[in-house]
């Protein structure tokens, strides 16, 4: 059963990872595909190309999230090309690792801008399209587990996580009359570019593998299946909630 047949879908950051996994997820589902990317051009197009092999329509729009005009650009350009939207997954994010103590200004300041406030812009100009439309939509985050645990050296990213869950849930509050719903994903460690380096310590990397329950770290394509369900009618009662995606991590204190 497909389960986005004939809908347009909007992802953010979906040249790689998560999003990626999200976009082609979403296409074997039978949507039209919008993805927002920050920088390789090849990427984006074999994004484009793998959704188009399926059989669905893509477009890749080049922007920086942190830039509020990119997502009114966003929703713009994908209105042109499919005639509408009715599903955003605000996924792009970024994690620079750094200690605590000595945090540079430009870190905190960049982290939050792509993560929190580039989130609200895309959230805001999607829902803004739906009112428009008059039929409803669904909003998808890509939040974290973060947003319930912290992490030594993500003290600039774990509030990012949290406020982006936050946001679904007031989101929820404000678009359930225009019958737009929203909801977030909250991954454990998920194996991508995001985390390529600090996954290389073997010390590190055994030590989250142990703590998960499923006994492996994730992959792109596990956030796949949830974020299309809670994209889909599905879902059709499902709005402020976020939806664990950690292989059990989160719940194994002991
Ligand atoms: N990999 C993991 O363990 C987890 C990832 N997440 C979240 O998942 C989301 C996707 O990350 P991953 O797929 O893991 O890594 P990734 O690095 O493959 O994906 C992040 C995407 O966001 C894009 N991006 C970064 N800055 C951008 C900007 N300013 N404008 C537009 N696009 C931008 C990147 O180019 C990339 O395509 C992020 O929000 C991340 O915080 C959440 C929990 C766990
Ligand atoms: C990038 C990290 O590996 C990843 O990001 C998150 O949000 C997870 O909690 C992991 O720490």
């Amino acid at each position: 059963m497909k389960l986005l047949e004939g809908k347009v879908v909007l992802i953010t950051g979906g040249s790689t990872g998560i999003g990626r996994a999200a976009a082609i997820g979403a296409a074997r589902h039978g949507a039209d595909v919008a993805i927002n990317y920050a920088s390789s051009d090849d990427k984006a197009a074999s994004c484009v190309a793998e959704i188009e092999a399926l059989g669905q329509r893509a477009l890749a729009m080049k922007g920086d999230v942190a830039d509020p005009a990119t997502a009114g650009d966003f929703v713009d350009k994908a209105v042109a090309a499919f005639g509408r939207v009715d599903v955003m997954v605000s996924n792009a994010g970024i994690c620079p690792f750094h200690a605590f103590l000595d945090m540079p200004v430009e870190t905190v300041d960049r982290t939050f801008r792509v993560n929190l406030h580039g989130a609200y812009y895309m959230v805001q100009a999607a829902a803004n399209q739906m009112v428009k439309q008059g039929e409803g939509g669904a909003i998808v985050a890509v939040s974290s587990i973060s947003a319930l645990v912290g992490g030594e050296y993500q003290t600039h990213y774990t509030p990012t996580k949290a406020g982006v869950h936050s946001l679904m849930q007031s989101a929820a509050i404000a678009l359930g009359k225009h019958g737009i719903r929203c909801n977030s994903v909250l991954p454990g460690t998920i194996l991508t570019e995001i985390n390529r380096d600090d996954l290389a310590d073997q010390d590190k990397r055994d030590r989250v593998t142990a703590r998960i329950p499923l006994g492996r770290l994730g992959e792109a394509d596990d956030l796949a299946g949830p974020i299309v369900f809670l994209a889909s009618d599905m879902a059709q009662y499902v709005t402020g909630a976020a939806l664990l995606v950690d292989g059990g991590a989160f719940v194994n204190l002991q």
